[in-house]
């Protein structure tokens, strides 16, 4: 490049600049001067300008009174060498004067200017946050911190990525290491009682609870998830004695109802954290999170986190904590509840299309980013699957993930999946929140998520720690109501490719070649999951009609026949359309 040419990545419309998704644009110096109105006749909404040393900037389509412009949407930390200088800085103004939405903190980082040893943490936690390599605190950590510390009930939000585990986990070892305990105790009350919607999670908020219990060698910690066997938990609890428990809600039920001297251990809990609260406290899982509350003590101190709290979620928060909680949001007015380094678009093409548009999509990035990590979201856990084997007929390197799976297979994946590079996991819901895989690259989200929360939490899987990264939507026409969901984020349209020929011969061929058997299952769920939609599940008729364009999308000209007592279940016997067996 030469010296003062611009590196620019463009989103969404320019197709005679660029391929529909993403691509690098250079502009030469010479041509700087007329970039903005060469940029608004392309129909460019988003640029991203790529600068050596690891910065950037964003600039997002605007239409003024003045007519069109280009105003600055983010700048993450500037760090001016000299190669900057001589990229010529002087030339953003052009672009967009305001400089706004920083990423996050003081500095534009996602971290607060409060390093951790100046709180008032213990000694022994000190040291094991410094092993862990954390030195400042991030925002939701200093502002959760003291009031945690104080003994107050708390709820949390705060962005996906920026630390929500460490912020209720260090606190909360600080009230129990103040505790009396007795080390090799046989069975130790339970004082810390973490809930996790996912295996997956539980499992990652117990690995950073054993890095900052490193030097309290009095406190233990265990996971009881499903897909594991009972009589094996109760083994290992007995075996490991700990103080600190991090559940999901079925199988810390099953424990209290069979797992014998349980209850009486969990009458110790002094600190309960409901993690994704939102998620905990909605109908899926409200009863057993109930019948866990009703079973600790009620004198406790209660801590929910998540990155989305909405109103409803304010409103029932008193099932779980004392009318004098602290709500603290670290989210700003007026600023968004996804990452402003984020770029998200949206696709809307039909169904029949879905698979050619995600493979072209999948093979660009593939080409533009060496150490690509990808995570496709699924509708459901057989749809899924039946993503994942077509996308590896197409050669692609895939993993698979959902609660079809057997815990020993989720548990392999997602280790892989956390280490690795140049990997594509194609998901479930199961990785939706929470999950710390670092440098996702880009989020994939096809079909319709579950609602707005969704949404976010799912793109939150990307542009984690500050981190860039690029989120889209694929959904099918009928689907297009969800986006008045989320027209408060910067998502921006961006053009369907156009894939030629080969590419969708090559794609026919791979669905061809998947086995009938997926093609049914996949059938079934995908009728379950839009016959649950509000939205697109009230005309049956309607549904069955769209069921068999999704059929059509598997290759297949006649849609798979259901059993009948599922289709009964489902409320849909004797829909024309819909075939029984
Ligand atoms: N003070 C810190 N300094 C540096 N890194 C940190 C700090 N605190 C946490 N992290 C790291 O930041 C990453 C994201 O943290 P975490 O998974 O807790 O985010 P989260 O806010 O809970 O996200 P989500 O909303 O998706 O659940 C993790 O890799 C964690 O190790």
């Amino acid at each position: 490049m030469a010296s003062g040419d611009l590196l620019l990545r463009v989103h969404a419309g320019a197709p005679d600049l660029c391929r529909a998704f993403p691509c690098r644009l250079r502009v030469p110096a010479r041509r700087r001067s007329g970039l903005v109105s060469h940029l608004a006749a392309a129909k460019v909404d988003v640029v991203r300008r790529v600068r050596p040393g690891g910065t950037d900037q964003k600039w997002r389509r605007r239409d003024t009174d003045e007519g069109l412009a280009f105003s600055s949407v983010a700048t993450r930390r500037e760090r001016v060498d000299e190669e900057e200088e001589e990229d010529g800085d002087e030339e953003a103004p052009k672009l967009g004067a305001q400089n706004g939405g920083e990423v996050g903190g003081v500095d534009g980082s996602y971290l607060s200017e409060t390093r951790f040893d100046q709180c008032a943490i213990s000694p022994l936690s000190l040291k094991a946050i410094k092993d862990s390599g954390y030195e400042r605190m991030t925002e939701v950590q200093e502002a959760t911190l003291p009031i945690i510390l104080q003994g107050k009930d708390v709820l949390a939000k705060a962005k996906t990525g920026t630390g929500k585990t460490v912020a209720f986990l260090l606190p909360a070892i600080e009230v129990l290491s103040s505790l009396p305990h007795q080390r090799n105790q046989l069975r130790p009350p339970i004082n810390l009682l973490v809930m996790c919607p996912t295996r997956e999670l539980a499992n990652q908020v117990a690995v950073e609870a054993r890095k900052l219990l490193r030097y309290h060698r009095s406190l233990g910690v265990q996971v009881v998830i499903g897909g594991t066997r009972l009589t094996q938990e109760q083994r290992s609890m007995q075996a490991n004695p700990c103080q600190i428990l991090v559940a999901t809600p079925g199988r810390l039920k099953d424990h209290l109802e069979n797992t014998p001297g349980f209850s009486s251990r969990l009458k110790g809990v002094k600190v309960l954290v409901l993690d994704e609260a939102d998620r905990l406290l909605d109908m899926g899982f409200r009863r057993d999170i109930e019948k866990i509350i009703a079973s600790i003590p009620r004198e406790r101190q209660t801590l929910l986190f998540s990155a989305t709290v909405p109103e409803e979620v304010r409103q029932i928060s008193h099932v779980a904590m004392k009318k004098d909680y602290r709500f603290i949001n670290t989210v700003k007015e007026g600023d968004e509840e996804t990452h402003s380094q984020v770029i998200q678009t949206y696709m809307v093409a039909p169904l029949d299309s879905h698979f050619s548009i995600l493979y072209d999509v999948l093979k660009n990035h593939v080409a533009e980013d060496a150490d690509y990590k990808v995570i496709i979201f699924c509708t459901t856990a057989m749809v899924t699957k039946l993503v994942a084997e077509v996308l590896s007929q197409l050669k692609l390197n895939i993993r698979e993930i959902h609660s079809r799976k057997s815990q020993s297979a989720r548990t392999k994946v997602s280790d892989e999946f956390r280490k690795s590079k140049g990997l594509i996991l194609v998901s479930s819901d199961v990785s939706a929140r929470g999950v710390d895989y670092p440098n996702v690259t880009l989020v994939i989200q096809v079909g319709v998520p579950a609602d707005r929360e969704q949404y976010i939490h799912r793109l939150g899987r990307t542009g984690r720690r500050g981190k860039e990264g690029q989120g889209l939507l694929l959904l099918a026409p009928w689907e297009k109501y969800f986006l008045t969901t989320v027209k408060d984020l910067s998502i921006s349209e961006s053009v369907v490719p156009s894939v030629d020929s080969s590419v969708e011969t090559e794609v026919k061929n791979a669905v061809r070649k998947v086995e009938m058997k997926s093609k049914e299952c996949a059938y079934q769920a995908w009728l379950g999951y839009y016959n649950s939609n509000k939205t697109i599940g009230r005309d049956k008729s309607r549904l069955a009609h769209l069921a068999e364009e999704f059929s059509q999308s598997m290759g297949l000209s006649v849609p798979p026949a259901i059993p009948k007592n599922i289709l009964r279940k489902m409320g849909l016997n004797n829909v024309p359309g819909l075939r029984s067996s």
